[in-house]
């Protein structure tokens, strides 16, 4: 098990790999989604060598085992937990089970409801024991559809197939860039409200190759690949050739009076790994998810480093905080900005505490870095970064205007965008939005030079306020100080795009 947990969270399988590397053969060199994808495949091939988190959200770990007859569960259960709390101490999982209510962190993932384990008897003699690792960002992506139903752009969804089909065409729609696109889709057809995304879940366990044997879901399957890119959101939302990797749609009864479609989204970073076990000596037989072609990531960046030399990109600016209110209205949504020097990360509870108590250090002209890293605490009780990808910034809409101007921060760095609140407060007082690439946490992790310092430990260590110096941080600025963002544009073109696959298709 401590094995799986590993592997899982820091090596994406085959299919997978495959994936991203057809979808960076659709993108144009130089535009922002081709340098997206070269980070994340730079960050992949990062996360293999230094076996280390992929994504520094290793999210909800959910076991998904089939066993044979008469296996005892409790004592697997009781093997799972060992080895979750291990993986979580040698920083392969980020401690990531905080209490609902109080939001305090159990420090070794496992408290009430996680992980999440689920058996299923069969009659093979062998245990087959699969694992996904889905953070948090794509699950607040999921959605579920109760037909009929009137959709942005669609219109009315009945209950039938073509109705099923704008559903899905509408969960990509308003993932946008927020679970790190490039994504895959789980849908389940049918059931209540919880088996229904239940089934969703479960599409996530199919190899991305396979074809769906009932027709009917392999025509729609088809068509969603076929048709969800020319939504135009692109890596991160930045826009581009490629928003969907992969899409599989399972189906089961429902009761007359509900018909719900449910999707479940994952990220680029799509952790999912399974083996076979040998029931009696309980050593692994077999890897799953590793079959077909290996993609060799090394050459793949070797490649890219030798294009990138030879073009001309977009603007590029060096900053080094404290940042002037002069620097930033010189900088524009596309430009690209490399960091040098202080920043400081604060995700959900620092920007609830900062918005009714004073800062713990003086944040005039600084940045703040949205994340949650996986620190590593060596014996002389000095703090290491083992992973540190940016989280999605939306949730601290409500905060982020008021905060930069109470306290004078000038830039933000996060994914997926921030609303019309913040945009307003930027232009108000000098302040700009940079994208980094999420799920990239290996590749920011080598940018941090050092660790200088934590405040507000107390929230855990997700959550707590982590003072890092970095060396060639790199993000683009989407949302500048004069009133343009590059998420409100993609967000406007992708919803007119949308309203194109109105007409009836599956008849
Ligand atoms: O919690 C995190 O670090 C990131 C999260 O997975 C997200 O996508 O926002
Ligand atoms: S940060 Fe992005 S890649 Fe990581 S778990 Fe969240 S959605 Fe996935």
């Amino acid at each position: 098990m401590y094995d799986l947990i590993v592997e899982t969270s820091t090596k994406l399988p085959k299919d997978v790999r495959r994936a991203i590397v057809k979808a960076k053969a659709r993108e144009n060199a130089g535009t922002r989604a081709a340098m997206s994808l070269d980070t994340i495949t730079n960050n992949i091939k990062m996360a293999d060598e230094n076996v280390s988190p992929i994504c520094q959200d290793t999210g909800l770990p959910t076991f998904k085992i089939k066993v044979p007859v008469g296996a005892n569960q409790i004592e697997m259960k009781k093997a799972i937990y060992e080895a979750i709390a291990e993986a979580t101490k040698n920083s392969k999982l980020r401690p990531n089970s905080v209490d609902s209510i109080t939001g305090e962190n159990t420090g070794d993932n496992l408290g009430l409801g996680t992980p999440v384990i689920k058996f299923e008897q069969w009659e093979n003699d062998y245990i087959d024991a699969r694992l996904i690792l889905k953070g948090g960002g794509c699950e607040n992506k999921n959605i579920q559809y109760s037909l009929p139903a009137e959709l942005d752009g669609l219109g009315r969804a009945g209950r039938d197939l073509d109705g099923i089909r704008k559903c899905i065409m509408h969960s990509v729609y308003q993932a946008q860039g927020q679970g790190c696109s490039a994504g895959f889709i789980g849908v389940g057809i049918g059931g209540d409200r919880t088996s229904g995304y239940e089934l969703a879940k479960e599409q996530l366990f199919r190899n991305n190759d396979d074809v769906n044997e009932n027709e009917d879901l392999r025509k729609l399957e088809e068509y969603v690949m076929d048709n969800a890119n020319e939504l135009g959101i692109g890596t991160m939302g930045f826009g581009g050739e490629t928003t969907l990797l992969g899409c599989k749609i399972g189906v089961i009864n429902r009761i007359p009076a509900s018909f719900f479609v449910s999707v479940a989204y994952n990220c680029w970073a799509f952790r999912r790994l399974g083996v076979k076990i040998d029931a009696s000596t309980g050593s692994i037989n077999e890897w799953l998810y590793m079959e077909g072609e290996e993609i060799d990531f090394t050459e793949q960046v070797e490649k890219e480093a030798a294009k990138l030399e030879s073009e001309n990109g977009p603007k590029h600016v060096t900053l080094q905080a404290p940042i002037s209110e002069e620097e930033i209205r010189q900088l524009n949504v596309g430009d690209v900005v490399t960091i040098n020097g202080m920043m400081y990360t604060g995700r959900d509870a620092i920007h609830k505490h900062l918005s009714d108590h004073d800062a713990p250090v003086n944040l005039d002209g600084q940045i703040i870095y949205h994340c949650g890293p996986v620190m590593m605490k060596d014996e002389a009780g000095k703090y290491h970064v083992k992973a540190a990808g940016p989280t999605t910034s939306i949730r601290e809409e409500p905060y982020q205007g008021d905060i930069m101007k109470k306290f004078g921060i000038r830039a933000v760095i996060g994914k997926g965008g921030m609303g019309p609140k913040t945009l307003a407060a930027l232009k108000e007082h000098g302040g700009i939005y940079l994208n980094a690439i999420g799920g990239a946490a290996q590749y920011y992790a080598d940018c941090i030079k050092s660790v200088e310092g934590v405040d507000l430990m107390e929230f855990g260590i997700p959550e707590a306020m982590w003072h890092l110096k970095v060396e060639g941080f790199t993000a683009v600025v989407t949302m500048d100080s004069h009133g343009n963002s590059l998420h409100e544009d993609v967000n406007k073109s992708s919803l007119e795009k949308l309203a194109k696959f109105k007409d009836p298709v599956f008849k």
